[in-house]
């Protein structure tokens, strides 16, 4: 089975775009799964999420959430996700429902992952993001925190956005986080959702395991998915065009403990 989602385009109700959609029925993933969309100006999009708990991140444009009687008008912080503003996301607790209306086109990203623990409907405005300037050389990366390990609102779900600019490497040196060993390294499945800039580009991933027993490098494009059930996933982005990736994880241990490959351990030690 490949790890490579291509974008679909299937209008799923009026104005309502299905540009992703992965999952434990057509993935290898347990813990995580991903709906992308696309929103027509004053389309709606609502959802019950049975034992699921959901991030719904307003990648571009603004909307309107409801979710338990709690009503979020006008969330969506940028125009493009390459705007490098932090934005808007909402969470959603185990077994609720949802609606989601565009007050602009839009594009919104809905993570999930399966629990019956409840949590709180929140609001994550993006002000409250933890920015992360990373790297160094050509390994240089923007990171914007959206639901980190730190902060307890959410069962299973970790989001965090990566914009890796031209010629740079990400996710890079190698780190793999699939061993259930903690404090060392926990385990944690990994969705990519990718964008790039200008639209026509790629960026290279490889996914692969200490005994290659996986490794599988993949050519990605514009709004494409990667899954990452296990091993190691660096990502390189080409001269000329920039990279946008939003990551989902989850696992049995909401905490991001990760294991960098020890033959490209050097690179973080470089002077
Ligand atoms: O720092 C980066 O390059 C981003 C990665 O940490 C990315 O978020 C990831 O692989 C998380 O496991």
């Amino acid at each position: 089975m490949s790890l490579l989602y291509q974008k679909q385009n299937q209008e799923i109700r009026p104005g309502v775009h299905l540009i992703q959609d992965v999952n434990a029925s057509n993935s290898a993933m347990k813990y995580t799964a991903v709906k992308v969309l696309a929103l027509d100006a004053n389309a709606s999009y609502d959802e019950t999420l049975g034992d699921f708990e959901a991030g719904i991140v307003v990648l571009a444009g603004k909307v309107t959430v409801t979710a338990d009687q709690q009503r979020f008008e006008g969330i969506g912080q940028r125009q493009s996700v390459f705007d490098k503003i932090p934005t808007d996301s909402v969470y959603v607790g185990t077994g609720l429902s949802f609606g989601i209306t565009a007050q602009t086109a839009a594009k919104i990203l809905i993570a999930y992952s399966p629990t019956t623990t409840s949590f709180p409907v929140r609001l994550l405005k993006g002000d409250i993001h933890q920015i992360e300037h990373r790297g160094k050389y050509q390994n240089k990366r923007l990171v914007q925190n959206i639901l980190p390990d730190d902060l307890p609102f959410a069962d299973k779900l970790l989001l965090v956005e990566v914009y890796t600019d031209s010629g740079n490497w990400s996710s890079y040196p190698p780190h793999r986080h699939d061993h259930d060993n903690l404090p060392t390294e926990s385990l944690l499945e990994e969705i990519y959702y990718h964008e790039m800039q200008p639209k026509q580009g790629f960026v290279f991933q490889r996914v692969y395991t200490d005994d290659h027993s996986l490794d599988e490098t993949m050519t990605v494009q514009n709004q494409d998915v990667v899954i990452v059930p296990k091993g190691y996933h660096p990502v390189g982005v080409p001269d000329g065009y920039d990279s946008y990736y939003l990551n989902i994880m989850a696992g049995p241990t909401r905490v991001w403990h990760f294991h960098n490959a020890p033959e490209h351990a050097w690179i973080i030690d470089r002077k």
